[in-house]
């Protein structure tokens, strides 16, 4: 039997600990073809429930389903579902060609899925080094690679972006836009805003193992203007009007209605230097973030109007 909506759906899940809910009653859906952001602190619990829909934590209640099914209900779980979980927990002495071949041959995919996957995760030049010698974000692009081998529906990722550098990062959000523009589900989960504030379609906001608030992006963002600083304000204030953006102008600081990344698009076209460019959104965000974190909020309700 199928229930639940299309996608990864949470529904009561609760593990404890010595006692103690480390994940309590989380419920949440993650929509198909979209992108959900699991954020929270340290320690808040995120591994856990990642842990939980990958079946290596039992839960004391609840369950995860995969458009409907449970991942032991699934015709071939491990080739439906990739999991980014753990980095270091790799085999240190076998080449990242081997660990691929051995994976693919686990998930009975095609030879050819190991090539794929070296070239998609970039990893094609480290292919004979062995992953004991390979930096942290070499590892997370192994990982994704792995976790992409037998072409999956649902991709779950705790951290992915962790140990990566910008170019890395910027890598990771891409492809998790392609592949959730082609019908994937993703959940991905970090304890940095701005990794999901420049990824997710969603976001769910888990503390202390208690779901605390969740909605679209934009229902986070109180707004969506850029600070923007040129060395000459003046050429900025003709692109913003070229662009037919409209903008504030404080000082030397410009607040415009675009996104940094049209901003810097256009500047670069006009030979306009840039000394800042910041989304406020983020920081919009991030007040709530810290707000629920710091314990301000007391109520455990996650309803979004809470946290307005
Ligand atoms: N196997 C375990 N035994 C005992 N306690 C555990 C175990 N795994 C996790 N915990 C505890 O459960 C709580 C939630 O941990 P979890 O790793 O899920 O959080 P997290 O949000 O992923 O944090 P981080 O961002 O630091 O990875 C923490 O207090 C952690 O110490």
């Amino acid at each position: 039997m199928t229930f639940g909506v299309s996608g990864i759906s949470f529904a009561g899940v609760t593990k404890a600990y010595a006692g103690r809910n480390v994940v309590d009653s989380v419920s949440f859906d993650c929509p198909r073809g979209s992108i959900t952001g699991f954020l929270g602190p340290n320690g808040a619990g995120k591994s856990t429930t990642l842990r939980v829909a990958a079946g290596l934590t039992r839960a004391d209640a609840g369950e995860v389903l995969f458009d409907g099914r449970r991942r032991e209900d699934l015709e071939s779980p491990g080739r439906t579902i990739g999991f980014v979980l753990d980095p270091t927990a790799l085999h240190p002495g076998r080449s990242l060609q081997e660990t691929l071949k051995l994976n693919a041959m686990l998930l009975g995919a095609p030879r050819s899925a190991v090539q794929n996957a070296l070239s998609v995760a970039g990893l094609e030049s480290v292919r004979r080094k062995r992953v004991g010698s390979l930096s942290l974000g070499m590892r997370q692009r192994l990982v994704l690679g792995m976790a992409l081998l037998a072409g999956p529906q649902f991709l779950v990722m705790d951290e992915p972006t962790n140990g990566l550098d910008a170019d890395g990062a910027l890598w990771v959000r891409n492809f998790l836009k392609h592949f959730s523009a082609q019908g994937g589900t993703v959940l991905l989960s970090s304890h940095l805003l701005r990794d999901m504030q420049a990824v997710a379609d969603h976001i769910v906001m888990i503390d202390r193992g208690r779901i605390v608030a969740s909605g679209t992006a934009a229902e986070f963002s109180v707004s969506s203007r850029t600070k923007a600083t040129a060395v000459e304000p003046e050429r900025l204030t003709e692109v913003c009007r070229r662009s037919g953006w409209g903008f504030d102008l404080s000082g030397r600081e410009f607040l415009v209605d675009a996104t940094p990344e049209d901003i810097g698009r256009a500047c670069l076209e006009h030979g306009v230097v840039l000394t800042h460019l910041s989304n406020i959104t983020e920081s919009a965000l991030e007040e709530k973030f810290l707000a629920l974190t710091s314990g301000e909020f007391s109520s455990r309700n996650n309803n979004l109007e809470q946290i307005r």
